[in-house]
């Protein structure tokens, strides 16, 4: 079976200006020691505006930790405004774009189609897509959260090659666990995940699925990451809150590569 290596990507969400990132980011690279670099792939997500800010601290300082956008325009180029190109993404170093987050699924009423298109956008220009699905607490307690989870994946890859989804990234975020504190339990993360991991066997292959990292989301901190993360299925987690903490962030990222704590 493919050894995947564990992936924390904090998610800053709509917070800290440009000189706020950097300080964070040089925060985060003090307290995680470049040994664990070797176990598990950090990775911060911040707004637009401080991703150069980010780039040259991490360029400069030669960091270990990479970086990605909160999203992306389906299209290359053109009159859309307001909206930011892969290719622009890609020239700043990006390593990841987040697509389809639920954020953007509800307030910007953002379709499997769209997510989809954004998902091909990033693999032109080399970015990994991290792809998200969850369902709302409805779904949940009329227990269809699997079937919903299963749903929303292959709408939001539909088409694609095994080639293509091999290079994707698969994050499970049930809504009612996002900024909520209610986390899912590791059952509730693992049996979604599993879910998450059979589809890809059944629209791409077996291989392509063992390969695939697939995070949680979802109220994670440094409390609760081991048990996640130590699920047959679940391969890092999506991080919010506690990704805009240098010590919690620090310390989740170590427990995820499984330890000591730095
Ligand atoms: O939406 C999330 C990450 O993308 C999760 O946010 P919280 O960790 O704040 O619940």
């Amino acid at each position: 079976m493919a050894t995947r290596k564990p992936l924390i990507a904090g998610n800053w969400k709509m917070n800290l200006n440009h000189l706020e990132a950097i300080a964070l980011v040089q925060k985060i690279a003090f307290a995680l020691p470049a040994k664990y670099f070797d176990k598990v792939d950090v990775t911060v997500i911040p707004p637009f505006t401080d991703i150069r800010s980010v780039q040259t601290v991490v360029d400069g300082d030669k960091l270990l930790l990479t970086y990605g956008a909160q999203d992306l325009s389906q299209h290359d180029s053109g009159a859309y405004t307001g909206e930011i190109s892969g290719a622009f993404l890609a020239k700043l170093g990006c390593t990841f774009v987040v697509v389809g987050h639920s954020e953007r699924r509800t307030l910007h009423g953002e379709t499997d189609e769209v997510v989809l298109a954004k998902t091909k956008a990033a693999l032109r220009h080399e970015l990994t897509p991290i792809v998200c699905i969850g369902e709302g607490l409805e779904i949940r307690e009329a227990g269809e959260h699997v079937a919903y989870n299963v749903a929303q994946l292959k709408g939001s890859l539909a088409g694609l090659s095994a080639d293509e989804i091999a290079k994707t990234v698969i994050a499970y975020e049930p809504v009612w666990a996002i900024g909520t504190g209610r986390v899912a339990s590791a059952a509730d993360a693992q049996e979604v995940c599993k879910a998450i991991r059979e589809t890809l066997a059944e629209i791409a292959d077996a291989e392509t699925a063992a390969s695939v990292r697939i995070l949680y989301g979802g109220s994670v901190n440094a409390k609760n990451v081991g048990d996640i993360v130590g699920q047959t299925d679940v391969d890092g987690a999506l991080v919010g809150g506690a990704s805009l903490k240098s010590d919690e962030f620090a310390t989740l990222s170590a427990i995820a590569a499984g330890g000591p704590l730095p």
